[in-house]
């Protein structure tokens, strides 16, 4: 699969240390609270598996399938829930579990959703931010990395629901995608 990247843009030892710390961040921030790990399917589920383990207080885990872009490589706009939680979130601190903030239209529309479900606070960690893609004014509260205006795949970021298992994140070959 490396064949198939036009480079490398984030290594798996650098994705794995900046976990670590944000891990070490979001004890400090939530001990004692008991969050609600919110994890957005199918992109931040190696991020969530990697982040919850670097978390060193209790914590519940649930996850919420949404779906924007379809096989397209561009937002549709519109967001659709798949899977909805299992687990009430009124009165519960939420914290949102990205690999990617792009358009800001996904998380955007769960901010207000939970929101609206009387959650007593929503926030959100990201792997990744693409701040040229955004379309909706959105800061996360925790980021990993900025990423250049650029499909990126890898470590849960697909491509037509391939690359997801790679470790690292990379951009792929012009010719991978326009086939
Ligand atoms: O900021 P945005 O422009 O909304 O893009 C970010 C969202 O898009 C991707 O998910 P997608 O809807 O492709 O589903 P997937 O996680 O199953 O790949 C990604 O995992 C984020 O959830
Ligand atoms: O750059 C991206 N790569 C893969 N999936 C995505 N969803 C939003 N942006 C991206
Ligand atoms: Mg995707």
């Amino acid at each position: 699969m490396k064949n198939d990247m036009k480079e490398i843009l984030l290594t798996e030892e650098q994705i794995q240390k900046k976990i670590k710390e944000l891990g070490h961040t979001i004890t400090e921030e939530y001990k004692d609270h008991f969050p609600l790990f919110v994890g957005v399917l199918k992109g931040a589920l190696p991020f969530m598996a990697d982040l919850v383990k670097a978390v060193d207080t209790h914590l519940e885990m649930d996850f919420m399938d949404v779906s924007s872009y379809g096989k397209s490589m561009v937002s549709s706009g519109e967001v659709k829930i798949v899977k909805d939680l299992d687990t009430k979130v009124e009165g519960r601190d939420v914290l949102i579990v990205e690999d990617i903030i792009d358009s800001g239209l996904t998380l955007s529309y769960l901010i207000e959703l939970f929101k609206y479900r009387k959650a007593k606070s929503v926030k959100v960690v990201t792997l990744l931010d693409k701040p040229e893609g955004r379309k909706v004014d959105l800061v996360p509260d925790l980021t990993g990395f900025i990423v250049p205006d650029e499909f990126v795949v890898g470590y849960g970021l697909d491509f037509a629901e391939r690359y997801r298992n790679l470790p690292y994140v990379g951009i792929l070959k012009p010719e991978v995608y326009e086939g």
